[in-house]
């Protein structure tokens, strides 16, 4: 069984020493602290590593904490947010409270009351990696995910390095918690990092360290994220769009078990898992020496591919109600359900943006929601401004998802049947699989 992971927390404020105080406080209660001391920094950290609650204070300058929540919102719907403020009022606590803030704390921080609000949240929204072997959060009853899931159960005990590929938002982080909650370091931490946000010239110290004084800017000594996942899994999200020069670095050290911080002198020995993941065809990126072919094998020992949501809709009215309800919860609402046309309109719907938009959609709905039913005409105007807000695809990616939705289709109507499928398509067979390989289509999740 696996040990209790302690809840992460991420600790916003722009006062520095207060900073340090409250998170001693809370470390003391048995939660992981990480500080920052701004609404963009909060979001970068974000980007690297997973939190289960953000405790944030509402007066910063640049990003405040209702613009933070908003951000927060959008790119973590079921993230719990307490927000703390020295000019408290009840009006500023009643609008925070309808925007979906978890909870408003006055400053001086009565340090019981803001104790209470964090045991509250962690129960709802839960801890990444609590869950038993046997557990994951992956809400699912799609025979692709369920095989997907029997798999993560049987690498378990091994030690290989499994790479996830998905498109965006179809669970690929969800998944690399499930390996590492079945593995043999499910006692060690879980770290994540996602190589296509932080910029090439931070990746290298992010993941190795460095030492103070390697580079302007290096002030102090610090541990790379390689280091911190010691004894546990290192997840490499957007793997593909690491920087080539890192790409070697990286394949030394997965060759040699070692690292060398930037500006150290010796290398120090690491057992790390390694899961990465990308939406990348990382094939094609190596037919075009973006990626090098050596590191794939060595990432790629066992290759795991999330089906888009589109194609496992049984899920989609499952997701539908769990997020509904861990929305309502998080708003301190009644139980919500859909209206039939409701969730008719959801599950004929295509969701381009995976589960990360449908999770958006429930979230706007949940809170436009007066009542105790969600009624289509909500769940039509969300799904049309979520579509025009989308950022228009380049031509090319157009193309590419239009051929890829043809092949699905032709596919279907053939019953898997790929030459029956060609013959449909006018193509020859061994031209039509070089197209469903490019698109990593597994023929037999379609039937
Ligand atoms: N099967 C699932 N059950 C419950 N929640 C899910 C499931 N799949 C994904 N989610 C939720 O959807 C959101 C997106 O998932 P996740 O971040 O794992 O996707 P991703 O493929 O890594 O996305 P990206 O490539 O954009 O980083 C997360 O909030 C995650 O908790």
């Amino acid at each position: 069984m696996a040990e209790i992971t302690k809840p992460r927390i991420l600790l916003v404020d722009d006062d520095a020493s207060l900073l340090k105080l409250l998170a001693i406080r809370i470390e003391s209660k048995g939660y992981q602290v990480s500080t920052v001391e701004s609404g963009l920094a909060a979001l970068q950290q974000l980007k690297m590593q997973t939190f289960d609650a953000v405790i944030t204070d509402l007066r910063m300058d640049e990003m405040d904490g209702m613009a933070l929540h908003r951000q927060l919102q959008s790119r973590y719907p079921s993230m719990p947010v307490i927000m703390m403020t020295a000019h408290g009022s009840i009006p500023d606590a009643v609008e925070a409270t309808k925007q979906g803030i978890f909870a408003f704390i006055t400053k001086p921080v009565d340090k019981d009351e803001l104790f209470d609000s964090l045991a509250k949240a962690i129960e709802i929204h839960g801890v990444h990696g609590d869950e038993t072997p046997t557990q994951t959060n992956i809400v699912t009853r799609s025979g692709a995910m369920l095989h997907l899931l029997e798999q993560v159960k049987l690498l378990g005990p091994t030690h290989v390095n499994v790479l996830i590929s998905g498109a965006s938002g179809t669970g690929k982080e969800l998944l690399a918690q499930a390996i590492h909650q079945h593995s043999h370091v499910s006692d060690g931490p879980f770290v994540a990092i996602n190589c296509g946000a932080v910029p090439g010239e931070l990746l290298e110290s992010e993941l190795f360290g460095h030492k103070k004084g390697a580079f302007t800017g290096a002030v102090k000594d610090h541990q790379g994220l390689f280091q911190q996942a010691q004894g546990g899994t290192l997840f490499l999200d957007e793997i593909g769009d690491m920087p080539l020069n890192l790409q070697v670095k990286l394949l030394r050290v997965l060759q040699e078990k070692t690292i060398r911080p930037v500006g150290f002198q010796e290398e120090i020995p690491i057992d790390v898992r390694i899961v990465s993941a990308t939406h990348k065809n990382l094939p094609e990126a190596i037919n075009n020496q973006l990626f090098r072919e050596d590191l794939y094998y060595r990432l790629n020992v066992v290759n795991l591919k999330l089906p888009p949501l589109c194609e496992r809709r049984e899920d989609i009215s499952l997701l539908a109600q769990h997020f509904a309800s861990v929305i309502a919860k998080r708003m301190n609402q009644d139980e919500k359900r859909f209206a039939n046309d409701a969730m008719h309109a959801l599950v004929r719907y295509d969701w381009p943006g995976n589960i990360r938009q449908l999770q958006n959609v429930i979230e706007q709905v949940v809170a436009l929601t007066p009542g105790n039913v969600i009624a289509v005409q909500l769940v039509e105007s969300a799904l049309n401004s979520n579509v025009s807000n989308a950022e228009p695809l380049s031509l090319n990616d157009a193309k590419k998802e239009f051929e890829r939705d043809y092949l699905i289709n032709t596919l279907k109507m053939a019953a898997g049947n790929v030459a029956e499928a060609a013959k449909l398509a006018k193509r020859n067979r061994s031209d039509f699989y070089k197209l469903i390989k490019k698109h990593n289509i597994i023929v037999e999740n379609l039937i």
